[in-house]
């Protein structure tokens, strides 16, 4: 008897025997991740050790960059994303991006939320307007703007902003979320906020993190993966990696000797 329940695989993204360079520079070496679904994994190292290059790489944002170039695999549901038939549109929907500076497009709250979703094809006003208000409950943003969606995005503090980004994302509805140094311009508050969120986004989606911040990293990740000058050097469950560094170099960092 067939079986219709589809397991999906524990693993979603993973990234095989990956180097990447710009021109001359080797800025990642022979990387191996698998990155597990519904999990916040993050991507920890000291500055230029190629954190934002491997999250960037994930998303393809380097292509453009010239004399960027890449081998091995990054592999999505098991397929090649650097494949040359991949639709970078549609996995991009599937594959968010938040950055480090919240970016709000210079229009209403409304309209960046509803934004994505209009180019890809969404035209009924009823559904886009379901789907902003899901995304800005989703994003713990809606009690605050509800009544002002009209406003321009601009007005908003930069944790309300990061919040709307993060709202952005989601309205495409992605399995996967990736955020880079998303609260290093944000006040401790707003932080807190921000890490609360993801720790609520984890059950829906899989969360990918660059963060300068070790404890922010400790606090809310379930996996890490620290890197140094282009190498993963220590990756596992961030419990485990805390309690006991197989690394002296981890260690290091851990103990603030590696800035
Ligand atoms: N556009 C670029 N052109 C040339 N070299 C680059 C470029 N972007 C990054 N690099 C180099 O690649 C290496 C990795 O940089 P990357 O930004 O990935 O590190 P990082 O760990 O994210 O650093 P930080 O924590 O400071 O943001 C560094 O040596 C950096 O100088």
């Amino acid at each position: 008897m067939k079986n219709n329940v589809i397991l999906k695989k524990d693993v979603i993204i993973k990234i095989k025997e990956f180097n990447a360079w710009y021109d001359k520079k080797q800025a990642l070496k022979n990387i191996n991740i698998d990155f597990k679904r519904n999990k916040i994994s993050a991507i920890i190292g000291p500055s230029g050790c190629g954190k934002s290059t491997l999250l960037r790489s994930i998303n393809r944002m380097n292509d453009e960059i010239p004399n960027y170039r890449t081998s091995g695999e990054i592999l999505y549901e098991e397929k090649n994303i650097y494949d040359k038939d991949l639709d970078l549109t549609i996995y991009r929907k599937k594959v968010g991006m938040v950055f480090q500076k919240p970016v709000p497009f210079p229009m209403s709250i409304y309209e960046n939320v509803a934004f994505g979703l209009k180019i890809h094809g969404i035209k009924n006003k009823n559904k886009i307007d379901e789907i902003v208000e899901r995304s800005l409950k989703q994003a713990a943003l809606w009690d605050e703007v509800k009544d002002e969606l009209h406003k321009s995005a601009n007005a908003l503090s930069g944790g309300q902003q990061q919040r709307l980004v993060i709202a952005r994302a989601i309205a495409v509805d992605p399995e996967v979320i990736l955020l880079d140094e998303p609260t290093s311009a944000l006040d401790p508050i707003a932080t807190q906020r921000i890490e609360r969120l993801l720790e609520e986004l984890v059950e829906k989606y899989t969360i990918i993190i660059v963060t300068h911040n070790l404890s922010q990293a400790i606090r809310i990740s379930d996996y890490l993966y620290f890197m140094y000058q282009g190498d993963l050097i220590e990756s596992g469950l961030t419990s485990d990696i805390i309690k006991s560094p197989k690394n002296q170099l981890t260690e290091d960092y851990l103990n603030g000797r590696i800035g």
